[in-house]
């Protein structure tokens, strides 16, 4: 069995996580390759030696991997999405952050749940994602990472005046919306941003989407459920020449009056879930829903 092992940073708590699975994995006799900056960094801390083969953004990673292991967060979930792309590898997040709502392995007792990873005693999640298409084309944006997992969002920039986002579902015309900006969320994305600001939540396997406001200024307009296969055009106008668009955490400058296209990938990103930590247990622990002492 061979796992890439991905991390963002080193932390102080960074050292028991990886002796944990370094030496869990030891023993099982699987091989790991790691990410190559982060191998640099646990080399730094003197935690690992060079001895493993690594890959890296620009060397894909191909189907012979069992899984990608995040150590990390919910952002270094997001960046690890960008690693494994169209390959179909899944991936498993090991909780180093701090909400984690998509890393959802908790860093204590990894042992008992690196086990169900040698059982393969685990179901996957599978993420719808979004991409997009700007005409006239958009070399920052439709490139190699050209999908995002949680949302597609537009918003004003260099100012603070409101921008116009006149907004077509299968080229009909639904609204114009007047608002710091909009939000095009897929169902994982539908507990991020789009939840901040008075979206709904969408469980992961829903073939649906998200179009939520930012601060929109049309009071009446509310957050919309559409179906996962429509063709979201938009094309945002406002006092400055430029907009922002940005892709889960990957942000670019739009010009306006250029038309945007979205709509969801021909692919998906797995997530693994481990038995007993599902989506509805998260929502429970991690939006804190238990913690109403009335029930
Ligand atoms: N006001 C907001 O709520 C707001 C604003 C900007 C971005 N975001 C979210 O942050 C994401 C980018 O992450 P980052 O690490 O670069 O930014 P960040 O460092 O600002 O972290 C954003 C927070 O959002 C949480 N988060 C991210 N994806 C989530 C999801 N699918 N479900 C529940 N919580 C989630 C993370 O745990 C983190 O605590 C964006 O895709 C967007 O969803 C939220
Ligand atoms: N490999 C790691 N080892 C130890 N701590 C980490 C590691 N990666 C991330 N962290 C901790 O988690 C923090 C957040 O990480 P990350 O950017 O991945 O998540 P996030 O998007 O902020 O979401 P979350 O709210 O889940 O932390 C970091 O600032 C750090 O404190």
């Amino acid at each position: 069995m061979k796992i890439a092992i991905y991390g963002q940073y080193y932390q102080n708590s960074t050292e028991p996580i990886i002796k944990d699975i370094f030496s869990f994995f030891k023993t099982n006799n699987v091989e790991m390759v790691i990410e190559e900056n982060f191998l640099e960094m646990l080399h730094e801390k003197q935690l690992v030696k060079k001895e493993y083969e690594t890959f890296s953004v620009s060397t894909s990673l191909d189907n012979s991997y069992e899984m990608l292991i995040s150590i990390g967060g919910d952002g270094t979930i997001l960046r690890a999405a960008t690693l494994v792309r169209n390959s179909g590898i899944p991936i498993l997040g090991i909780n180093a952050g701090r909400l984690g709502f998509l890393a959802t392995v908790p860093k204590e007792s990894i042992d008992n749940f690196l086990q169900f990873v040698i059982d393969k005693n685990y179901t996957i999640s599978e993420r719808t994602l979004l991409s997009i298409t700007c005409a006239p084309k958009n070399d920052a944006i439709e490139n190699d990472l050209n999908f995002a997992m949680n949302e597609v969002t537009v918003s004003r920039k260099d100012t603070t005046s409101m921008i116009t986002v006149d907004t077509y579902l299968n080229n009909e015309y639904l609204n114009s919306y007047w608002a710091d900006g909009l939000i095009i969320s897929t169902p994982t994305g539908s507990t991020g941003y789009s939840l901040s600001c008075g979206g709904p939540i969408l469980t992961p396997n829903v073939e649906s989407l998200v179009i939520t406001p930012i601060a929109p200024h049309n009071l009446n307009a509310r957050p919309l459920v559409i179906p996962d296969n429509t063709e979201i055009k938009l094309r945002v106008s406002g006092r400055e020449d430029q907009y922002l668009i940005s892709l889960d955490s990957r942000i670019a400058s739009v010009r306006n009056e250029s038309v945007l296209t979205i709509s969801k990938t021909d692919f998906k990103i797995k997530m693994i879930e481990i038995p007993g930590e599902t989506f509805l247990k998260t929502l429970r622990n991690k939006l804190l829903w238990g913690e109403d002492k009335r029930n």
